[in-house]
């Protein structure tokens, strides 16, 4: 079943036209990676998802209900989860304020959740901004993961971490494909992400010019679309 379905989106900052035509999906359990250099589009495309920005050209289908046009917190609360760039939570709450305050009902619970980040729970009671970076990054995932959603997307989810929380960032995501979970995700790392997706869209100046599988998405494919 088709969770999300993109197609033929356009949307401009102002005068300034920044999407074109970009067409993706994203199907239920499935892991699917949106990719492309900086500045192709792939946080303009999210925001257009989720109606942070008012896209003016094309169509945006999420679960069957056609939401182009739609405010974002309506399209939140039909079942996407957003852990945005630049992980904001609300610094001044605690850890477990900050996820209370997320909550809805489904299967993700706080005690689920500490299973996932078990760093999180040792530090229930502190402040948001005294977290590390890759703890207030497990957060932002964490409150995002308590509005139960049906997609959860993550927009360069492992940008600016250490290595070793890296990798608890992408076990985290492991773990949320084997239990079910659809996501769509962006990130540079493709060592990572490859391997974890089962679908891989590639954007270029606002337009879709690859959508595949990991393994067709070759070392050449790479190097036009992805390489520096
Ligand atoms: N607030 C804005 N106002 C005007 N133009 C913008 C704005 N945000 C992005 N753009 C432009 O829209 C285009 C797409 O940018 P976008 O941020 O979506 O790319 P991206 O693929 O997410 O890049 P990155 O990997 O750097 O986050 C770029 O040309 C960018 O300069």
């Amino acid at each position: 079943m088709t969770l999300l379905q993109v197609s033929g989106l356009e949307s401009f900052y102002g005068a300034s036209q920044a999407l074109f035509g970009v067409d993706f999906s994203v199907g239920q359990s499935e892991v699917v990676a949106l990719m492309g250099r900086n500045g192709m589009g792939k946080t303009t495309a999210i925001s257009s998802v989720l109606g942070l920005i008012r896209p003016r050209g094309g169509r945006v289908r999420f679960i069957g209900k056609d939401i182009a046009g739609m405010q974002s917190y309506r399209i939140a609360r039909l079942g996407i989860g957003l852990v945005p760039e630049g992980r904001r939570c609300f610094p001044n709450l605690t850890v477990r304020e900050n996820l209370v305050a997320a909550a809805r009902q489904g299967p993700w619970t706080l005690t689920r959740l500490n299973t996932l980040f078990p760093r999180l729970e040792e530090r229930q009671d502190q402040y948001a901004h005294s977290l590390s970076g890759g703890e207030q990054q497990m957060l932002a995932i964490g409150r995002a993961l308590m509005t139960n959603p049906q997609l959860l997307i993550l927009d360069e989810a492992t940008e600016g971490l250490a290595p070793v929380i890296r990798q608890d960032i992408w076990a985290a995501i492991r773990r949320l494909k084997a239990d079910g979970q659809s996501i769509l995700v962006v990130d540079k790392t493709l060592a990572e992400l490859l391997p974890v997706a089962d679908r891989c869209f590639v954007l270029e100046k606002g337009r879709t010019v690859f959508s595949g599988k990991p393994d067709e998405l070759t070392p050449e494919l790479q190097d036009r679309y992805l390489g520096v």
